[in-house]
């Protein structure tokens, strides 16, 4: 294939970033390729994301891919509503990066040292209710805007400190702000967080093999399936926040032989803002199932707690 790709990117620093580095791994394989900056309803509001709606990020860029205005979009997965495009194939999930929630707090402070009071900032319901079971007596505010707005927030004293995602800043090179990365058992990450969606028209089949071969890392897919299978299969069940986070594991067999497991966590919150969680380890080969599997655990726990005990 020797045509320019046309890789369509939202401008925000984060995007640019993403769409960038796959860019570059095409171009070290030899390939040429353009940035086309496409902008999205997402990008022009100042609402709360909640009130918006998942997929303003991300639709805008798939119309333009769809009607063959580019040949790939690069998303942040976690954005892409769970409801597949048929008009697009994903073509490749690159190396996932750290997945988890980070702290960005004044003083280098950390979570367990942040004087109850304080004011945590983050615009997420599931950040939200992860917080609160903490009992650290935080007083969590909501907030939006890119990393650099929220950021200053902090800087500025406005807010003792905010939450959000590690791969935001690993992307955007702003590392070096985080006070404390959380720990996954406090903090589930949202299903796919850290992960990219890199996609390309369902009948473009070279561009598809393509995108593959260069970038495609199956461990990273394997996870984001099982995650995303979780989340579609609680979307059905209730509107409640979802963190969840798998990972591809060494395991021993029956015979002490080495066989990769795939290991999950997930967490649902109930209406009254309790927090419901399960674990389990299944196949590699059946992420999908592992995931609507711990989605009926926890609907199973949500069912149990609504009956009440002893009925
Ligand atoms: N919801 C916005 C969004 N989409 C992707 C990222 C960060 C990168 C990623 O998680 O892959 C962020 C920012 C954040 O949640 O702090």
């Amino acid at each position: 294939m020797n045509k320019t790709l046309r890789i369509g990117t939202r401008g925000s620093a984060l995007a640019m970033s993403q769409s960038s580095t796959v860019a570059e791994e095409l171009e070290r394989a030899g390939y040429a390729t353009e940035l086309v900056r496409v902008s999205t309803p997402g990008d022009r509001s100042r609402a709360p994301i909640t009130e918006i709606g998942v997929g303003v990020f991300t639709s805008a860029l798939r119309e333009s891919l769809a009607h063959g205005e580019v040949d790939v979009a690069v998303h942040s997965f976690k954005d892409l509503p769970t409801t597949p495009d048929p008009r697009l194939s994903l073509a490749a999930v690159p190396v996932r990066e750290d997945p988890r929630d980070a702290l960005v707090a004044r003083d280098g402070l950390t979570l367990g040292e942040l004087p109850p009071g304080s004011a945590v900032g983050t615009g997420s319901p599931r950040r939200v209710s992860q917080l609160e079971a903490l009992g650290l007596g935080l007083e969590v505010r909501g907030i939006r805007g890119n990393v650099d707005t929220r950021m200053r927030k902090v800087t500025d004293g406005e807010l003792d400190a905010i939450v959000l995602a590690r791969a935001g800043l690993a992307r955007v090179g702003r590392l070096e702000m985080i006070t404390e990365s959380l720990d996954p058992l406090q903090m589930l990450p949202a299903p796919a967080q850290g992960a990219l969606a890199v996609e390309c028209r369902v009948e473009d089949v070279d561009t598809e093999h393509l995108l593959q071969s260069v970038m495609d890392d199956s461990a990273s897919r394997t996870a984001v399936a099982a995650e995303r299978a979780m989340l579609a299969a609680l979307e059905a069940g209730c509107s409640a926040p979802v963190g969840a986070l798998a990972g591809v594991v060494e395991d021993l067999d029956e015979d002490g032989r080495s066989v990769q497991r795939l290991s999950m966590r997930g967490v649902v919150a109930t209406d009254d803002n309790e927090l419901l969680r399960a674990s389990a380890t299944g196949e590699t080969t059946a992420a999908e199932q592992l995931g609507r599997d711990m989605a009926d655990q926890l609907l199973d726990a949500r069912a149990a707690l609504l009956d009440g005990p002893g009925t």
